[in-house]
């Protein structure tokens, strides 16, 4: 397959509320689209990179360059297929969301050329996957208890509630005391913690949490391995967890009992398949997270989401619960589960006037 052109397009979607975690609040999402048409067809690919290098290191502008100027360079020589993209970039240090938004565009043509799902390509053992959904910081615990009901009446099988220094213990214990000991709960703190705060982190073992999720800075893994040794409750990595040598360092080094695997994060849909192997190797559970995507980026998580190691709902929610319009058909919650596309490639297309709606720049790259 040859790339004859690739095409960057940046769309913002406004969110249905406004998310606010550690790392700040969001709004609106802006997201990278990147579509390649080659000789095989078109195919679609997200980057999960935001505006600011909050999350993390990459920021959406810096991929899109990183884009044009080194990794289209580099894949148009090239007969390509999907494994070849990691090779084919690997000089090229970090961006792993702008790396993993080009090989997702080169998966999603190749696969749909081969008339082949995503999800029976990566090894997926199921149909639908149970989902959870990631509750932001409130303004009040009573607003919070609200929008929790809210997304139990909807069904979803597992609340994560976002938390940093000052709104913790509290709120996770009214909604523990509310809604009853048998409701899956995790906290996420997107790394606000410090290594003195463990004592203080360890008091959340009160309240039978499956997993706390990144209390500290990415590459403190000797912090993580404190508390793991203190708390009853897993300890869970998100953003640590940058490739498949991460996620075997982390593991040898105890620093966590699960993983939350996000594509983008660790440079691709078939990284994130070795790490799905590593962990499910050392019976480390993981599941999927979720960094808003559109529409592309959910039906390619759920794909992933498919394979027999991710054994614990993940943050792939219903359309939604971010977005009023998508770009793509929106995902609906059923019992607590969203299906797994059963289509060739990605399975879900851009609808023309939903993503023209909410393009702000487009720009095509001839290779
Ligand atoms: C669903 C969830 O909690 N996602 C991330 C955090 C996060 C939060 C806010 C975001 C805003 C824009 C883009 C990505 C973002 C990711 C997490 O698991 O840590
Ligand atoms: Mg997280």
């Amino acid at each position: 397959m040859k790339l004859d052109a690739v095409e960057l397009r940046q769309v913002a979607l406004p969110l249905v509320s406004p998310f606010r975690t550690s790392l700040g609040t969001q709004t609106v999402r802006t997201a990278l689209l990147v579509r390649v048409l080659t000789d095989e067809g078109e195919g679609w690919g997200e980057c999960a990179a935001e505006d600011e290098p909050t999350y993390s290191p990459e920021h959406l502008a810096g991929a899109a360059d990183a884009i044009r100027r080194f990794m289209l360079p580099a894949l148009a020589p090239l007969e390509l297929d999907p494994a070849a993209v990691g090779p084919a970039l690997r000089h090229l240090r970090g961006h792993p969301m702008a790396k993993a938004a080009v090989e997702m565009a080169v998966l999603d043509c190749w696969l749909r050329a081969r008339r082949t799902s995503l999800a029976a390509h990566l090894g997926g053992v199921r149909q639908r996957v149970r989902v959870g959904v990631s509750v932001g910081i409130a303004e009040t615990v009573d607003a919070l208890l609200d929008t929790v009901d809210r997304h139990l009446s909807a069904g979803y099988a597992r609340i994560k509630l976002k938390i940093e220094p000052g709104w913790d213990l509290e709120p996770v214990r009214a909604v523990r005391e509310t809604f009853g000991a048998e409701v899956m709960l995790t906290v996420d703190a997107n790394t606000a913690y410090e290594p003195g705060d463990l004592r203080h982190l360890a008091k959340l073992d009160a309240f039978g949490l499956a997993l706390v999720e990144q209390p500290f800075a990415p590459d403190d893994l000797h912090a993580h391995a404190a508390l793991a040794a203190r708390m009853d409750t897993p300890v869970c990595l998100d953003e640590s967890i940058t490739s498949a040598r991460d996620a075997a360092e982390a593991i040898r080094r105890s620093a966590c009992s699960i993983i939350n695997i996000k594509p983008g994060r660790v440079g691709g849909y078939l990284e994130a398949r070795r790490i799905h192997d590593l962990a499910q190797a050392n019976g480390v559970p993981v599941w999927c997270g979720g960094m808003l995507e559109t529409g592309l980026g959910r039906a390619a998580n759920l794909a992933l989401a498919s394979l027999p190691g991710f054994t614990l709902p993940g943050d792939i929610s219903a359309t939604e619960r971010y977005y009023h319009r998508d770009i793509t058909r929106p995902f609906v919650l059923d019992g607590g589960e969203l299906a797994v596309p059963a289509e060739p490639g990605l399975g879900v297309l851009p609808e023309e006037a939903g993503l023209e709606a909410c393009t702000t720049v487009v720009e095509t790259v001839s290779c």
